[in-house]
């Protein structure tokens, strides 16, 4: 059976990046038949469009069809898989309720037309910044459709985090297992190396202590505003590489013996409040996530979880002071 895929922002640079991988069978593999919703704000059409011929360029044999369109209602009809990129960035001047209530006014209307006309088994990936907050908005607008649909990524954060202790260990990523991402995506989230696993040992003694906290943590968490800095522009191949990985994951599992990291919604795990969406160690099984379970978290993780809740509690407060949740 086709699979309907919406991508918001599809005319941005991440739409760019992602579009054609999907439509390529590398999002849900190599058997599922797609067909593209493209959802963009009404300027954006003529660049959707763009893309969407481009798109039938390439004759892909899984793609079945591609719609372009400036309504939610459309995009998201019967879709079973959205991933929800385009939000709005922050410009110079603005505040940051501002920046929450302009996403509020994005994400609140999509989580509505999600609960209204996606398919029964909609799985939700919000990619746009800021990612969390986006999903819990979206996800407070969709009360039919349930909670453990809606997720934002921090993929890219693990991929960041693989990638760099990869490279001080000088170990392929293949070697490592259970790194986790805690938290918000944002520089506070906190990338732990305390579970995860090289060459069956403990990574976190595998390395010195100084560059953990010094280096490694921060480096990860500051990734994006390095890739600014350097690109010019954000993240954009890699974000959609990262949302590539968590859609893939979810629809066909985690390998044994392994986990990833997510945001989904807390029911309490960790001392996590029940209901953020926030990142956590997490298996995947028959599509659905599990947060790992009883792992001990020693204080200096505690205390660097508890950090990037806090700020997650901080931004549900200003999105419920807002009226968008
Ligand atoms: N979670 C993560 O790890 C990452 C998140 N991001 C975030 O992803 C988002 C997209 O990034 P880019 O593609 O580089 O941005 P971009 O600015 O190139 O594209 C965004 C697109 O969204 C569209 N858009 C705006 N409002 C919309 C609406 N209401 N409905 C549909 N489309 C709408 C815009 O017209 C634009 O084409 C940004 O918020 C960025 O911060 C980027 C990298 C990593
Ligand atoms: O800051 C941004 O817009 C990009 C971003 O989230 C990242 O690269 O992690």
């Amino acid at each position: 059976m086709t699979v309907k895929v919406t991508v918001t922002g599809a005319a941005g640079q991440i739409g760019y990046a992602l579009l054609f991988r999907i439509a390529s069978g590398q999002l849900l593999g190599a058997e599922t038949p797609v067909s593209l919703s493209l959802l963009e704000i009404t300027p954006a059409l003529k660049a959707a469009e763009g893309t969407a011929m481009e798109l039938d360029d390439c004759a892909f044999p899984l793609l079945q069809g591609i719609e372009i369109t400036d309504d939610p209602n459309v995009a998201f009809d019967g879709t079973n898989v959205a991933l929800l990129v385009g939000a709005r960035p922050r410009t110079a001047g603005m505040e940051r309720g501002d920046l929450l209530s302009a996403n509020g006014g994005i994400f609140g209307p999509q989580g509505r037309a999600i609960n209204d006309h996606a398919a029964d088994d909609v799985r939700v990936l919000v990619v746009g910044n800021p990612a969390n907050t986006n999903a819990l908005i979206a996800r407070s607008h969709a009360p039919d459709v349930p909670a453990d649909r809606f997720t934002a990524m921090t993929r890219l954060d693990h991929n960041r985090a693989l990638s760099q202790l990869a490279a001080k260990l000088q170990v392929p990523v293949t070697e490592i297992r259970k790194l986790s991402i805690w938290g918000n995506h944002s520089p506070t989230m906190y990338p732990d190396l305390y579970h995860a696993e090289v060459g069956g040992k403990i990574a976190a003694e595998q390395v010195d202590g100084e560059w953990l906290r010094d280096t490694f943590i921060p480096t990860v968490a500051k990734r994006g505003a390095a890739i600014i800095e350097a690109r010019g522009a954000s993240s954009a191949a890699s974000a959609a590489n990262a949302a590539i990985d968590h859609v893939h994951t979810w629809v066909h599992g985690t390998p044994s013996g392994d986990w990833t990291s997510a945001a989904v919604v807390s029911d309490g795990s960790y001392g996590v409040p029940e209901g953020l969406i926030s990142s956590f160690p997490v298996t995947s099984t028959g599509g659905h996530w599990e947060i790992v379970q009883g792992l001990a978290i020693d204080a200096f993780s505690r205390e660097r979880i508890d950090l990037s809740v806090r700020e997650l509690l901080d931004e549900r407060d200003a999105v419920q002071a807002l009226g968008l949740i």
